[in-house]
């Protein structure tokens, strides 16, 4: 790792007793060590902590950014006690161009009030609604993995994920206009994540034939579909999650605007579909890597029906070991942002106004500190017996935590959970001699090759 030139981030006040924030600018001018980090995140991420502590700053792409690194950091910034720790500044320059308005992208009372809102649709009884609708269709895709033998799992899952969101986000069918409308999110996330940013001067749609145009061209869509179903959504009792916004009201009788509906369902769509899908990759993965867990899963979905229900999917307590320690190893937000809006301190180092702060999960979920053998496949450290999670309340953090934590938390854990609890009941599945799943490190994780699998009927 290049070292580059020793600086504070900068001076803090006289007398406050703060520290500065150490770090330096090394690497390649203007990207910094960018590229070191995308080559080998984890080692990368180790050095910075050994040679800087929990809280240091480094360039990337241009910037200076401070690194929270470990759960004392982010419980310090996580709880943000003096309201310095904004959302908003932190992700609009990544996100905000198709993501606007996002609840995660609110700040403070604004925040609140929608969340307020929105949590309504996730309660218990909504969240029941929403499995009935989406067993049928999960029955239905992984039919087709079954007659086709052999199969990249990744894209399945994705279909999967997509069709699962239109048809319960939205309430469509599957047809040619759900289609279209999982095809404009896609393109909304594959923009937002995509390197060739800049919008083109007089170009409406930025520079043509890029994921950004198109990116822009799917909000747009999007923002008109779903704009143009507000009324007839408001006026039904459906039990699709976008009916359900439409009508939620607040304990205290607060309810969203057309255009609060319509940003919360961009934004709700693109938070679920990656995230549930790379997800279930990895748990696919290592049940195909590791058959005794493979069998322990399925010997507890064999004793329940097809189509689980809400409250059965809670008894599949090994499936659960798998989906907290594949989480773990691979948390699907790898990286999250906030930005201070004053000046203000984490462990007694001094952020000033403006720094952008970048929280990363996926370095404590493997700190040596808090999980034995971090690189290890172990399910069981999850177990009663151990709980290695419970070493700091926040080792453990794929979801978030505080008043960001994920909101769609139980739907992504019951989604999972049908999903793979159907998979075992029917086949037995199994990975090419040697292989070895890789994960891209650009954004959120995604599988270079899409995991081959190979499917076999029970
Ligand atoms: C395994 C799947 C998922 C993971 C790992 C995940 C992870 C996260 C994380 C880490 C955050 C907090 C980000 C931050 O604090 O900066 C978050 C927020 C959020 N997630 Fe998820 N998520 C998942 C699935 C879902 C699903 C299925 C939905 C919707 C149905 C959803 C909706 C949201 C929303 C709306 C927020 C913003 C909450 C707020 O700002 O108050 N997520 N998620």
């Amino acid at each position: 790792m290049s070292t580059g030139m020793h600086r504070p981030l900068a001076m803090p006040p006289r007398g406050s007793g703060l520290e500065p924030v150490p770090g330096h600018s090394g690497g390649i001018p203007v990207v910094g060590e960018t590229l070191t980090l995308l080559r080998n995140p984890d080692r990368y991420l180790r050095e910075v902590y050994e040679a800087d502590g929990p809280v240091a700053w480094r360039r990337g792409l241009g910037r200076k950014m401070v690194m929270a690194l470990g759960p004392d950091a982010w419980t310090e910034i996580q709880q943000n006690k003096d309201k310095a720790f904004a959302n908003g500044p932190g992700y609009e320059p990544v996100i905000g161009r198709f993501f606007h308005r996002g609840v995660l992208l609110l700040d403070f009372e604004e925040h609140l009030f929608h969340r307020r809102i929105m949590q309504a649709a996730f309660a218990r009884d909504r969240l029941v609604g929403y499995l009935d609708r989406m067993n049928p269709t999960i029955e239905q895709h992984l039919g087709i993995w079954e007659a086709q033998g052999e199969l990249k799992a990744a894209p399945a899952f994705k279909r999967l994920a997509l069709d699962v969101a239109t048809q319960t986000f939205l309430g469509m069918e599957a047809g040619e206009r759900s289609q279209a409308m999982g095809g404009a999110f896609n393109d909304c996330v594959v923009a937002a994540g995509a390197v060739v940013r800049m919008p083109l001067p007089g170009a409406r749609y930025g520079l043509p034939g890029t994921e950004w145009s198109r990116g822009i061209k799917a909000r747009q869509f999007l923002e008109s579909e779903l704009g143009g179903m507000v009324a007839s959504k408001r006026a039904s009792d459906g039990t699709d999650l976008f009916s359900v916004l439409c009508n939620v009201e607040s304990e205290d009788g607060e309810v969203f605007t057309d255009e609060d509906i319509v940003n919360h369902m961009v934004f709700l769509m693109f938070a679920a579909h990656d995230t549930s899908t790379a997800t279930m990759t990895s748990m696919a993965y290592h049940l195909a890597r590791n058959p005794e867990w493979q069998e322990r899963c399925r010997a507890e979905s064999l004793a329940l029906g097809q189509h689980a229900t809400y409250d059965e999917l809670q008894q599949l307590t090994s499936l659960d070991l798998v989906m907290k320690e594949s989480l773990r190893m691979t948390p699907p937000i790898p990286m999250m942002f906030r930005s201070a809006v004053k000046d203000t301190q984490v462990l007694g180092r001094f952020i000033p106004q403006g720094t952008i702060v970048g929280l990363l999960p996926h370095f404590s979920h493997h700190m040596p500190e808090y999980w034995s053998n971090p690189y290890d496949f172990d399910p069981e450290r999850f177990s009663e017996e151990r709980r290695e999670d419970k070493g700091h309340r926040n080792a453990w953090v794929p979801f978030g935590s505080s008043a960001h934590k994920c909101i769609g938390m139980y739907f992504a854990g019951m989604e999972i959970k049908a999903t793979l609890h159907q998979l075992l009941r029917t086949s037995r599945w199994s990975l090419p001699v040697g292989y070895r799943l890789r994960w891209a490190t650009t954004g959120l994780p995604q599988v270079r090759d899409g995991l081959p699998i190979h499917v076999q009927s029970l």
